[in-house]
């Protein structure tokens, strides 16, 4: 039967009856090409998103402008019925307007049905119930697009290589899409740039197809996965740290020296996993940082300027209403960085104001107090190990 549906599929058929005869409905106005082993993606596709928060809701809307159809789910049935009846999504993302072409669905196994792309878009630590809950709705192998930011703690996976684990057979490719894109701009159509990555740097391409509006939205590839990954969970490391430092009523000499020791930490645990260096340096890396550090947009710097205020970390992430995935990321980013034997001092110092209690100021003054060092020793060391 899976062969059957694999087959419908490069023909570009959307799905096939348990009996052996083919629905004949196509997911799109114009044919699938077939090629040869590989499926070509039609001028309009049918694309699920998973999570109808405010970066799932956001890609839904380039998506839709792009010209597709969108069947974006929610595991909330009301949420379904205001996207479905009012075209809005009120505590997510108050100034979209959904189109049409933007259907909510709360089935799952719905919304799936006969698709062979999924952008999944829920906070990382949802990631692999969502995927659980989904395979069994699956009856071919599907693109997933990877848009969540984080690593996750005790195992350290990266977001790709946890859709990997949880989809084994059932994915056909996995693209991760990021870089410095606030849902809140994106739904204005400011303009906005993100790379996308993948084991299959060809699948990525088609990605960049879909997504690329010569309007607002500008993605470019990147072949180094690790990297991107890394840089986009890690920033919220910092961002959280310079929402602290704001909070503290420290100035912008304080956030530059965040945002540039964080990249050297953040480049070092990533070269250390086998990332190019210049991946940071680019919009996975910097400027994702940039954003997330300067923004008040970014949920990240919003939790750290509270907890620099004096609020207790629970209070925060209550109050926030919204995923914070900075937290779990620090937890993942010092484990990891112990077992490899990095130093990623504003991480440590985050980490023992997130989980043992240290105040904040102090955790300030002890990153201040630290040995002199040389500055680019990072960087030397780092391209001394690429060159061996
Ligand atoms: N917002 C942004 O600008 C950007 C976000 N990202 C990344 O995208 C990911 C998602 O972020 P974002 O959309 O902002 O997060 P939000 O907090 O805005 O929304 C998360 C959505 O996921 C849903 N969700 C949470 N847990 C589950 C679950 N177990 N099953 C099903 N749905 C669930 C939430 O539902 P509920 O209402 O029940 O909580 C909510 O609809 C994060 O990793 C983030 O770093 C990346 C780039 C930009
Ligand atoms: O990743 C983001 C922007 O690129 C969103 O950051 P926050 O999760 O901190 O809002």
């Amino acid at each position: 039967m899976r062969a059957l549906h694999r087959a419908a599929q490069l023909l570009g058929v959307a799905s096939v009856s348990g009996e052996g005869g083919m629905e004949t409905e196509r997911c799109g106005c114009f044919f699938t090409l077939a090629t040869m082993g590989r499926r070509k993606w039609e001028t309009m596709e049918n694309i699920a998103v998973l999570g109808a928060g405010s970066w799932g809701t956001a890609l839904a809307l380039v998506l839709a402008d792009n010209g597709h159809r969108v069947r974006l789910w929610s595991h909330r049935a009301e949420q379904v019925r205001e996207i479905n009846e009012r075209r809005t999504n009120e505590k997510y993302l108050p100034a979209a307007r959904l189109p049409e072409s933007v259907v909510g669905y709360d089935d799952l196994c719905a919304a799936l049905d006969g698709l062979s792309i999924a952008v999944l878009a829920v906070p990382t630590k949802a990631i692999r119930t969502v995927l659980n809950q989904a395979r069994p709705c699956l009856t071919a192998p599907i693109t997933v697009v990877a848009v969540s930011k984080g690593i996750e703690p005790g195992t350290h996976k990266r977001v790709s290589e946890m859709v990997m684990e949880e989809l084994g057979e059932w994915l056909e490719d996995v693209v991760v899409l990021s870089g410095p894109s606030h849902a809140e701009e994106v739904v204005l159509r400011h303009p906005t740039t993100v790379a996308v990555s993948s084991p299959d740097m060809e699948a990525a391409r088609r990605i960049q197809d879909l997504f690329m509006n010569h309007h607002y939205f500008r993605v470019y590839t990147n072949p180094d996965l690790i990297g991107v990954e890394v840089g986009g969970a890690l920033k919220n490391i910092i961002a959280l740290a310079a929402g602290i430092s704001d909070g503290l009523g420290y100035g912008d000499n304080a956030k530059a020296a965040l945002i540039t020791r964080g990249l050297a930490e953040i480049a070092r645990l990533g070269c250390a996993l086998g990332a190019n260096p210049l991946t940071f340096a680019g919009l996975t890396g910097v400027g994702d940082l940039i954003v997330t550090c300067t923004s008040v947009h970014s949920r990240n710097w919003r939790a750290g300027h509270m907890l620099g205020q004096g609020k207790k970390l629970d209070e925060v992430l209550e109050s926030m209403g919204m995923v914070v995935e900075g937290v779990r990321t620090t937890k993942a980013a010092y484990e990891l960085a112990k077992e490899l034997g990095v130093k990623m001092p504003i991480t440590e110092a985050l980490y023992d104001v997130l989980f043992a209690g240290q105040d904040p100021k102090e955790a300030v003054d002890s990153l201040m107090a630290r040995g002199k060092k040389e500055e680019m020793d990072d960087l030397n060391t780092i391209f001394a190990a690429q060159e061996s």
